[in-house]
């Protein structure tokens, strides 16, 4: 069981997230959904301790999620990652590994196993000698994901991993995704896109500063749910869409 209670953030004083509380069980899909700005990536970073907090505690287990931060596999959003920096395929999904055997260690055979195994996983396995600015975006979300994978984890934060990929990564991406819950994991995933790969998710966040709704996808899209966060200018927009029509209630 994941627990937030009253998760709260500012920057210089401006509120970027306000009072945010949810729980979650085991073996969940979680969409953070919320118009650009909301502060999805915000209380991903909040959660896992790696920014401070006005106020509120994040739970894992009934113990501090920051003081279990082996257990957790974050991928930030594409554009944090300085794809310059010369490191291959290999070399990236191995650092997931440091954290089991730390920095000065040299790597184990399982690791070289688990890493090997995560990198077939997401189909990149003929490309782990390439370096990672020579990927395409869809290719780098893939390597991120094996690396999260490599890590063993508990729970999975990733933010934006749909942004700017191609079909056959969102393909791995979402399979992948069902396999982890199958073996009971957590996975909080951003996306201010909520198009046709709404239907994936077990439960949404719908996020604008506070929590607007959160439960069942048919329950928090609803247009009042909805207008709450986006504002009024989508809801006539959408109504004329007919592949969207079917999370309004
Ligand atoms: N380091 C920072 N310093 C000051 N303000 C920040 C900082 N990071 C984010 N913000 C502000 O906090 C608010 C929430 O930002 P955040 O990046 O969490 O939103 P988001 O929902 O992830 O947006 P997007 O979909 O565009 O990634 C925004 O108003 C943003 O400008």
């Amino acid at each position: 069981m994941l627990e937030v209670k009253n998760l709260s953030v500012n920057y210089r004083g401006v509120n970027a997230l306000i009072n945010v509380s949810f729980c979650l069980a085991s073996g969940l899909l979680v969409g953070v959904i919320g118009p650009n700005g909301a502060g999805k990536s915000t209380m991903i970073k909040a959660m896992l301790g790696l920014i401070p907090t006005a106020s509120g505690i994040v739970k894992f287990r009934g113990q501090m999620l920051k003081q279990q931060r082996r257990y957790c596999a974050y991928v930030p959003q594409r554009s944090q990652i300085d794809w310059d920096y010369p490191a291959t395929v290999w070399t990236v999904v191995m650092m997931a590994r440091t954290i089991h055997t730390g920095w000065f260690r040299s790597t184990s055979r399982q690791s070289e196993e688990i890493v090997a195994d995560a990198l077939r996983r997401v189909g990149m396995w003929e490309l782990r000698h390439r370096q990672i600015g020579e990927l395409s975006g869809g290719q780098q979300q893939r390597v991120f994901l094996a690396r999260a994978l490599a890590q063993e984890a508990e729970m999975f934060f990733f933010d934006e991993p749909l942004a700017g990929i191609d079909k056959k990564t969102e393909a791995i991406i979402f399979d992948i995704f069902s396999q982890l819950k199958a073996e009971g994991k957590i996975l909080l995933v951003s996306s201010h896109e909520w198009g046709k790969s709404l239907h994936h998710y077990d439960r949404l966040l719908l996020l604008n500063q506070k929590l607007i709704a959160h439960g069942f996808p048919e329950d928090v899209m609803t247009i009042e749910n909805i207008q709450h966060a986006y504002g009024q200018g989508l809801k006539s927009q959408l109504l004329h869409e007919p592949g969207e029509a079917m999370y309004f209630c």
